[in-house]
């Protein structure tokens, strides 16, 4: 079902702080049934991209913008991809953006209002902020970032609820109603809500946004990024070794957890032919084999960590150890 020619596209905003979900909840909106199809944009914080590899292979069009932080310098690219796609109507029924974790919402959302041309074409449906309900409390007061997400949302999904007990849900709820007291919030476990519930449904509020920024249609909103926030990334072409790879991650991981902020790799081990998909938030470390290498497909290894401070130098000299040793044939 594509939207009459002069209904203006809804525009659908996920963000939320580093590891929160978004992905997985960009995930299920492309596989799930609500029979809709989107137009999705993506922005990622790391030098390498890894988020494109990470959305499920689904039918929509993903346009990834790699050279920036969204609510910075690829302001104009958002614009121009907007643009785009409002020259090829009835292909899809709304669009997707997913935010990196360190965006602040605000001056995505006030693209929809500011540029005229993209004003009179989309409407800004929804700003979603998923929550890591495991990490928020331990981060929020020095994550402006996350405050700033949390408070512009008008839905924000408590995720990863199977990592907290009861008490630590009601205190993280708790935090934010502090800062936003009205949104809807939605408990989550890997973002297993229901999907149609939450597109096109005129969920974005104007009225509130300019109670919470006054200034919010005037300014143009100059963000500041926590600067010990840096990202880093490792490739590597060699094989890895699987079991020294596992190993010194979790050992990486273990050491470096709390200033890790996030960390995610598409690896490629030797003497198998499926891509293998690490990801860690904190400590908490995730590994699985996602699909077959492509015949066609570089199989490069490609790792991206955002943290605090980070040893880079450290972590890149362990990560070179972790190469596979050539057969003596070769
Ligand atoms: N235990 C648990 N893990 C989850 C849940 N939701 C997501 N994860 C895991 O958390 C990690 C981050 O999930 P993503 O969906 O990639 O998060 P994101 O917000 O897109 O992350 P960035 O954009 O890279 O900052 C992945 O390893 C997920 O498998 C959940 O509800 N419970």
């Amino acid at each position: 079902m594509s939207q009459p020619k002069t209904e203006p596209t809804p525009v659908t905003v996920l963000t939320g702080y580093l590891g929160a979900g978004k992905t997985t909840l960009l995930n299920r909106i492309l596989t799930e049934p609500h029979g809709k199809k989107f137009a999705v944009i993506v922005n990622e914080f790391g030098e390498v991209g890894i988020d494109n590899d990470l959305i499920v292979e689904a039918d929509e069009d993903v346009f990834e913008m790699n050279n920036g932080c969204i609510c910075c310098t690829v302001r104009g690219d958002l614009i121009r991809i907007i643009e785009g796609l409002m020259r090829r109507p009835g292909r899809f029924d709304g669009i997707l953006i997913e935010t990196t974790g360190l965006a602040d919402p605000a001056p995505v959302a006030q693209t929809f209002f500011v540029d005229e041309d993209v004003r009179a074409k989309t409407r800004l449906d929804s700003i979603i902020t998923v929550v890591d309900g495991k990490h928020l409390l331990a981060e929020i007061d020095r994550a402006h970032e996350a405050q700033e997400q949390l408070a512009f949302a008008d839905t924000i999904i408590l995720n990863k609820i199977d990592l907290v007990d009861a008490a630590e849900i009601a205190s993280v709820e708790a935090r934010i109603r502090r800062i936003n007291p009205t949104a809807s919030i939605i408990r989550s476990q890997r973002c297993d809500i229901d999907i149609a519930g939450l597109l096109d449904r005129k969920a974005f509020d104007l009225d509130r946004i300019l109670e919470v920024e006054p200034g919010f249609l005037e300014e143009e909103h100059a963000h500041e990024h926590d600067d010990h926030i840096t990202s880093f990334s490792l490739v590597e072409r060699q094989p890895m070794d699987a079991g020294k790879f596992l190993d010194w991650l979790q050992a990486t991981v273990q050491a470096f957890g709390t200033d890790m902020l996030r960390m995610k790799g598409i690896i490629s081990f030797a003497n198998d032919d499926d891509r293998f998909v690490v990801q860690a938030v904190h400590m908490l470390l995730e590994g699985d084999h996602q699909r077959p290498w492509k015949d066609n497909e570089d199989r490069l290894t490609r790792l991206v960590f955002i943290g605090r401070d980070l040893p880079r130098d450290i972590i890149s000299d362990g990560f070179s150890r972790c190469r596979a040793v050539r057969q003596a044939a070769e």
